[in-house]
């Protein structure tokens, strides 16, 4: 059953084919194919979903649970390979640090970081979302149709912080459409299965379509190899070379990670959130920062020119 959903919903099975044109057309959120998971969701009911005359509640975004107990970040989780990190610092950031113990962190602890899951078919990427989400794992492949997506949520260092995460399919006739989701990425995660070499090969091409939607400067990469459970060590650490040395490259950080097993997924998620939070406080600081300094001009500033200097301001910001 496709139905259209007028705000933000937790949990969404987005249909292949109607849901790019019918969102465009409405120019609001996808076409969901949801009711079967909201009847399965607890708590309450609210906003509308609509399937042309019918309309359906499903739960609201504004009515969120708390924090699980188990998705608290104290400490900045450690990466994965020092070879391939995004920083291999010890703890997080000190400003940082201080910002969240003084409250600082302004809109942060309302943000939802987007993370896209990006790779060849079948290469495990719905199950690791599966398994660090639901604690779930299907040993029966059935490929991701367009998109699908879960939100997580976090507390790092006493703020909430939550991840959208984005499981696209790898087939290629349902790329097109994943792809028209892969804009406003925080995070672009590249999976391949360590037991394929030929899907580490096209990891280069998956991050260059993600790319193509995003901001290179702004996106933090993570590479990862699943099913580690299948492969000797041997077999391991020879694949293991070539993804390092492909994300030293593309400056990425690497995993290697098994949804089967449950091997590195909670570390792995969790330095996600962390890298994520600690890049929206650092960029909140700098734009507080910056502002500051712009009142200190003001202040020092001959105040027959405040005026001129503001309204400069104003007529720049317009352009
Ligand atoms: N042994 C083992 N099998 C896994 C692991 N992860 C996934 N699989 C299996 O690999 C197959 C494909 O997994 P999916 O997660 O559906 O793959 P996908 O990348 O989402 O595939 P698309 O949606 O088509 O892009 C399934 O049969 C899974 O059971 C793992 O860590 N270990
Ligand atoms: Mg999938």
């Amino acid at each position: 059953m496709i139905l259209y959903n007028k705000q933000c919903c937790k949990k969404m099975h987005v249909c292949a084919t109607l849901c790019p044109m019918i969102s465009a057309a409405r120019g609001t959120r996808p076409v969901l194919n949801i009711l079967p998971k909201f009847q399965r969701e607890p708590g309450g009911l609210s906003d509308h979903c609509y399937l042309g005359l019918m309309s359906v509640r499903v739960p609201s975004m504004s009515v969120l649970p708390p924090v699980r107990r188990d998705r608290i970040i104290a400490q900045l989780p450690q990466f994965y390979s020092k070879k391939a990190a995004v920083h291999t610092k010890d703890e997080f950031n000190s400003k940082v640090k201080t910002a969240c113990q003084e409250q600082r962190t302004g809109t942060v602890g309302f943000r939802i970081a987007k993370v896209i899951v990006v790779g060849d078919l079948a290469v495990g990427k719905t199950c690791l979302i599966n398994r660090f989400c639901k604690d779930a794992f299907d040993k029966n492949y059935k490929a991701t149709i367009g998109v699908d997506f879960e939100m997580e949520r976090f507390e790092v260092l006493g703020v909430p912080f939550s991840l959208q995460l984005w499981d696209t399919a790898g087939q290629e006739r349902f790329k097109c459409i994943a792809s028209t989701y892969y804009r406003g990425a925080q995070t672009i995660v590249i999976v391949f299965d360590v037991n394929d070499v030929a899907s580490l090969g096209h990891a280069r091409q998956w991050l260059e379509d993600a790319l193509k939607e995003n901001d290179p400067t702004n996106v933090q990469l993570f590479l990862v190899g699943t099913k580690k459970d299948l492969s000797s060590p041997a077999q391991y650490s020879q694949i293991e070379q070539d993804a390092i040395e492909l994300a030293e490259e593309i400056k990425a950080e690497y995993w290697a990670l098994s949804s089967l097993t449950g091997e590195n997924v909670r570390e792995f998620f969790f330095r996600i959130a962390s890298l994520a939070f600690e890049a929206n406080v650092l960029a909140e600081l700098e734009k507080s920062g910056s502002r500051h300094i712009g009142d200190v001009i003001k202040i020092n500033s001959n105040s027959n020119n405040v005026y001129a200097t503001s309204k400069k301001k104003q007529s720049n910001c317009c352009q």
